[in-house]
């Protein structure tokens, strides 16, 4: 199945959830003039990690965002993957991507699983338990965040259900950028999988964030990497190559589970 993806590489202003919000629909009308099926957006895109202040600014239950998501996928007449913001639910802040399709409807939900120390999110963030798969065009696909592409275990449990497409929101700094490259490009060989990631640009009070957003085929080939300037661009895959990487070499039928821990 051919399926366009417009990647929306943005900047984000930290702690101003109303100008944050006032960016998404311009990018995603732009999806749409590029005849994408889905668009996807990075990481935590309503606050920043500006985590002191969540009280104030987290998006309570995900209201807001899951209101503006499920109209613009129906206006535009596309896949709306939400990247991630920060909600308030029960007592707790989580790491929220909510993805709607062209009817407006919520296909999935994911709380980001793997919280991630270095940004003091283990201080101010309760962890997810839940895995996400949804469907686009037909073909099956899955969503993480950021840290959790460290954790190949969980990316292939949520790639064993046939999912053919891995999606990853993120706030992925500067420095580490060259590992992210090769991170997203090892989850796509040993999963034999595509891997859309979509990486904020500009800076926080602790960290400039380095872009490079891109898409990865099953063979871990870069298909297209951004700089890392604000911009948004469409890229067509193929999703069947999933399916001549698997018949070509059986990885997932030639597991050994009862070996693994
Ligand atoms: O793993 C890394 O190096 C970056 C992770 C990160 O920035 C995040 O999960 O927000």
């Amino acid at each position: 199945m051919k399926i366009s993806i417009s990647l929306a590489q943005l900047d984000i202003y930290f702690g101003d959830p109303d100008k944050n919000f006032a960016q998404i629909e311009p990018a995603v009308k732009m999806a749409a003039e590029q005849h994408a099926d889905i668009v996807i957006f990075p990481e935590m895109w309503n606050t920043g990690y500006d985590l002191t202040r969540f009280g104030e600014i987290a998006d309570p239950e995900g209201k807001r965002t899951k209101a503006l998501l499920s109209n613009l996928a129906k206006k535009y007449q596309l896949t709306v993957h939400g990247g991630s913001v920060a909600v308030a639910r029960d007592g707790a802040f989580y790491n929220t991507t909510y993805i709607f399709g062209p009817d407006g409807k919520q296909l999935a939900t994911y709380e980001k699983v793997h919280l991630f120390g270095l940004m003091r999110e283990d201080k101010y963030l309760a962890a997810g338990h839940e895995e996400d798969h949804f469907q686009i065009k037909g073909v099956d696909a899955t969503s993480v965040i950021c840290y959790d592409i460290r954790f190949p275990e969980w990316l292939r449990t949520l790639s064993l259900d046939n999912s053919r497409i891995i999606f990853v929101p993120a706030e992925w700094p500067t420095s580490r950028i060259p590992q992210w490259r090769r991170l997203l490009a090892a989850r796509a060989i040993e999963n034999q999988s595509f891997v859309v990631a979509v990486n904020r640009v500009g800076n926080d009070p602790d960290n400039p964030f380095g872009g490079h957003s891109g898409v990865y085929n099953p063979m871990g080939d870069e298909l297209l990497s951004l700089d890392d300037q604000p911009q948004l661009k469409t890229i067509t895959i193929d999703t069947d190559e999933t399916d001549d990487a698997r018949g070509f070499m059986p990885v997932f039928a030639d597991r050994r589970p009862e070996l693994y821990r």
